[in-house]
């Protein structure tokens, strides 16, 4: 086959802010898999496997590339010991999972020797890392049953909720849940849990999916509690006049087109990469509009997945993601008192946790194998 120079000159541009890409090709079992690893500064890197029907490899591309470097910035915002990295297997959820598909895939993360970590993401699930994981010892949220922490689901919809509190009580002066109104466009793992947890609340919620299933289960859901419920189709959502908006479904969702829709007060959802690009930042700023950077929303999963190596904690857990609160809280009043953007607010202090880490690794000692893991 030959391989034209050009092309091989814009690969290596396209990823020039990554350490490195894996491609993953196994027509055994028809996995085609991505994994981005893109900067170890601050320990091994860490982040779910995304699977979706992706109309192209370079949109898979461009997904993994932007997903590993939010990686990055989750979890030096977090103080977190590990680096950034994401996977993404080119394939449709509801059709072509196996079991051997999985194994597959955990061969690959194994041959990373630990510069990798994995586990879910949307599309995937505890039980697809079950097969994984008897191939490689580098996944974490595998069932409690398999000695894992768990759905990794819970914890961030949980810092999902702190984080709507916080904006409450920046917004409002009072962290009350119950009182506000959301839409919340996604009913997944997380934005089901959140609309769940809401409702117990008393709150007006408008939510969208494109799974009908989920859609008559959170009905059903509602009935038994004293909140409002009211479903919209997909792509009304936007335009719903709420208090705050909640995506917890696909990234990329705030862009020129939607944001001229939104009717809300702010933004706060687990989505990640939820700004189509960096300048829509300050036009939400510029449209009144509070923006919860995703990085320090969606925080709480990867909370737990990093904590699993010390072994399963979920008080631990629960009690750093809690500080979801405040870090928000904080980032808010920065973002003021600089007159920025929310988002450039978080930036400064994962800048700053990069640079003061920067003296301690150079490429080559960052390979080194965590002194926690000790499970092999
Ligand atoms: N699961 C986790 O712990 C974490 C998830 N996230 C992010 O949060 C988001 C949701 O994740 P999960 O709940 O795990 O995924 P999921 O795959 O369980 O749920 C996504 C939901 O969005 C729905 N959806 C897809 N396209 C839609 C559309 N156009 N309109 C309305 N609904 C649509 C799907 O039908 C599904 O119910 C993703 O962006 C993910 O990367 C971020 C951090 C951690
Ligand atoms: O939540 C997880 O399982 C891993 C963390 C992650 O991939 C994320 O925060 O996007």
């Amino acid at each position: 086959m030959e391989y034209s120079r050009t092309e091989t000159k814009d690969m290596f541009e396209k990823i020039a802010g990554h350490e490195q890409v894996l491609f993953c090709n196994d027509p055994a079992t028809g996995l085609q898999a991505i994994i981005a690893i893109h900067d170890t500064t601050l320990g091994p890197a860490l982040g779910g496997t995304r699977m979706y029907p992706y109309e192209s490899v370079d949109a898979a591309l461009d997904d993994v590339l932007r997903l590993s470097e939010g990686m990055t910035h989750k979890c030096a915002a977090s103080g977190l010991d590990f680096g950034g990295g994401k996977a993404v297997i080119i394939a449709d959820p509801a059709t072509d999972k196996s079991p051997a598909l999985f194994r597959s895939f955990g061969q690959f993360v194994d041959s990373l020797n630990g510069r990798f970590y994995t586990g879910t993401d949307m599309g995937t699930t505890t039980e697809d890392f079950v097969e994984a994981f008897k191939e490689t010892h580098f996944i974490n949220g595998i069932p409690e049953e398999y000695g894992g922490s768990g759905d990794s689901s819970i914890p961030t919809a949980q810092g999902v909720l702190y984080a709507l509190e916080a904006t409450n009580e920046h917004l409002f002066n009072s962290r009350d849940l119950g009182k506000r109104s959301y839409a919340i466009q996604g009913l997944g793992k997380v934005g089901y849990k959140v609309a769940e947890q809401l409702l117990e609340a008393g709150a007006k919620l408008f939510v969208t999916d494109i799974n009908e299933a989920a859609i008559l289960s959170i009905e059903n859901y509602a009935s038994g509690t004293t909140g409002e419920l009211k479903i919209v189709e997909s792509d009304e959502i936007y335009g719903v006049e709420a208090d705050i908006f909640v995506p917890c479904a696909m990234g990329g969702i705030i862009n020129d087109e939607t944001l001229k829709q939104l009717q809300v007060k702010a933004v706060v959802g687990s989505a990640n990469n939820q700004l189509s690009d960096n300048s829509i930042a300050e036009k939400l700023q510029q449209s009144g509009i509070l923006y919860a950077p995703d990085f320090i929303v969606n925080a709480g999963g990867l909370i737990q997945v990093a904590d699993e190596l010390y072994g399963p904690n979920p008080k631990r857990v629960l009690a750093k993601t809690k500080t979801i609160y405040q870090s928000l809280l904080k980032i808010y009043q920065q973002a003021e008192m600089d007159a920025t953007t929310t988002t450039d607010a978080a930036n400064q202090k994962v800048t700053h946790v990069l640079e003061e880490q920067k003296h301690r690794n150079n490429f080559f000692s960052r390979k080194r194998r965590p002194k926690w893991e000790v499970r092999e």
